[in-house]
C-alpha cells in the first residue's frame, strides 16, 4: 500500500486554482522532491495532505484512510513558518510536543536535538536563529514518529553544514523507520543527493511524477545546428536557440537521428520544466 495516494485533488482559493486535478502516489519509504516555480502550489499540497486544508475536490488517502481536514495522526508537517511558542525554552517546547501528541517519543525528539550542534535546549525559542528554529521544528516533527514526513522548504534557512546534518537525520529516519518523505525545495543539488522520486508541480498541476531514474530515462537533451528543424515523436518540453545551435528537452519518443542526444540530470530536467513554465506565463501576458 502506498502511504500517500492523491486522486484528482483540487484546492481553490476563490477563483485561483492552487491545486487542480492532482493524482499521484508516494511509495513507502520513498523520498520525493517536491519542486516547481514560486506559487506552483507546493505548500498548499503539503497542507492538504497533512489535513490542515480541506480540498475543494478529489481526495487524499494517508496510510489507507482519507484525510478530512484534520491533522492526520500518521503525518508530521514542517511548515515554512515553523510555528513555535516564543516564550518557551527548547526543552519546554519538547514538553509541549509530548502534551499535544498522543504518539510521542521524547527520546527521539531529544536524540534529534543532540545530533544538531546548533541547538541549546535551555535557550528561549525567541532567541533562536532561523536555522535553529527549523531544527527545533524538525525535532518536534520527528518526535511524533510519523509514517509520512512532509517538509516545506526545510533547508532554506540552514548553512551548508546544518543542511547536511538535517538531511542526514531525515535519511536515517527513512532507513531505520521506513518513513515516507515529501520534501519541497528550490535547492536542486540537495534534492539530487537524497531524493529517489520527484513530484513537479506547475500552476497547481502535476507535470511529472515518479521514480527519478525512470523520469530521467524518459527524457532526452538533444542538441543540433540552429538552422535545422527538430523532428521528434516525443514532446518538446523546452527549447532554446543560439545563433549556432538548438538545444531541446524532449519527453518520450525515440532518439532523433543526426542530433547529439543525452539524458538530462535532475537539475537540467527541472530547469527545463521551470523555463518552459516561465515561457508559457510570459506568452499569456
Ligand atoms: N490562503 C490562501 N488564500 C489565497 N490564496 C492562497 C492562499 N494560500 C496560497 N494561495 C495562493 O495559491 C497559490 C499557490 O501557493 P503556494 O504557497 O502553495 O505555492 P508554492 O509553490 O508553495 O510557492 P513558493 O515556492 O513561493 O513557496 C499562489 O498563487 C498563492 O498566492
Amino acid at each position: 500500500m502506498n502511504p500517500v495516494c492523491a486522486s484528482d485533488l483540487a484546492k481553490h482559493f476563490g477563483r485561483l486554482r492552487a491545486l487542480d486535478s492532482c493524482s499521484f502516489a508516494l511509495p513507502a519509504g520513498s523520498v520525493t522532491g517536491l519542486v516547481g516555480p514560486n506559487g506552483a502550489g507546493k505548500s498548499t499540497l503539503l497542507s492538504v495532505i497533512a489535513g490542515l486544508l480541506r480540498p475543494t475536490a478529489g481526495s487524499v488517502q494517508v496510510c489507507g484512510t482519507p484525510v478530512r481536514g484534520a491533522i492526520h495522526p500518521d503525518v508530521s508537517l514542517l511548515t515554512q513558518k515553523r510555528p513555535l511558542y516564543e516564550q518557551f525554552t527548547v526543552r519546554e517546547m519538547m514538553r509541549a510536543g509530548a502534551a499535544m501528541n498522543d504518539r510521542w517519543s521524547a527520546d527521539r525528539a531529544f536524540e534529534v536535538l543532540d545530533l544538531l550542534a546548533g541547538v541549546d535546549v535551555s535557550a528561549p525559542v525567541r532567541t533562536l536563529s532561523a536555522g535553529a528554529r527549523t531544527q527545533v521544528a524538525l525535532a518536534l516533527a520527528l518526535g511524533r514518529l510519523p509514517t509520512v514526513l512532509l517538509l516545506d522548504e526545510p533547508l532554506s534557512d540552514l548553512d551548508p553544514l546544518a543542511r547536511d546534518e538535517t538531511l542526514r537525520i531525515v535519511m536515517t529516519d527513512v532507513a531505520e523507520r521506513g518513513t515516507t518523505v515529501l520534501l519541497s525545495s528550490h535547492l536542486l543539488t540537495d534534492l539530487g543527493d537524497v531524493c529517489d522520486h520527484l513530484l513537479l508541480l506547475d500552476e497547481g498541476r502535476v507535470q511529472v511524477a515518479g521514480d527519478i531514474e525512470e523520469i530521467l530515462a524518459d527524457h532526452r537533451v538533444v542538441v543540433g545546428p540552429a538552422g535545422v528543424e527538430l523532428e521528434t515523436d516525443g514532446v518538446v518540453v523546452d527549447s532554446s536557440r543560439t545563433s549556432r545551435q538548438l538545444t531541446a528537452l524532449v519527453r518520450g519518443g525515440s532518439a532523433p537521428s543526426g542530433w547529439e542526444v543525452s539524458h538530462p540530470d535532475l537539475e537540467a530536467l527541472v530547469m527545463g520544466y521551470l523555463r518552459a513554465s516561465r515561457t508559457r506565463k510570459l506568452a499569456r501576458r
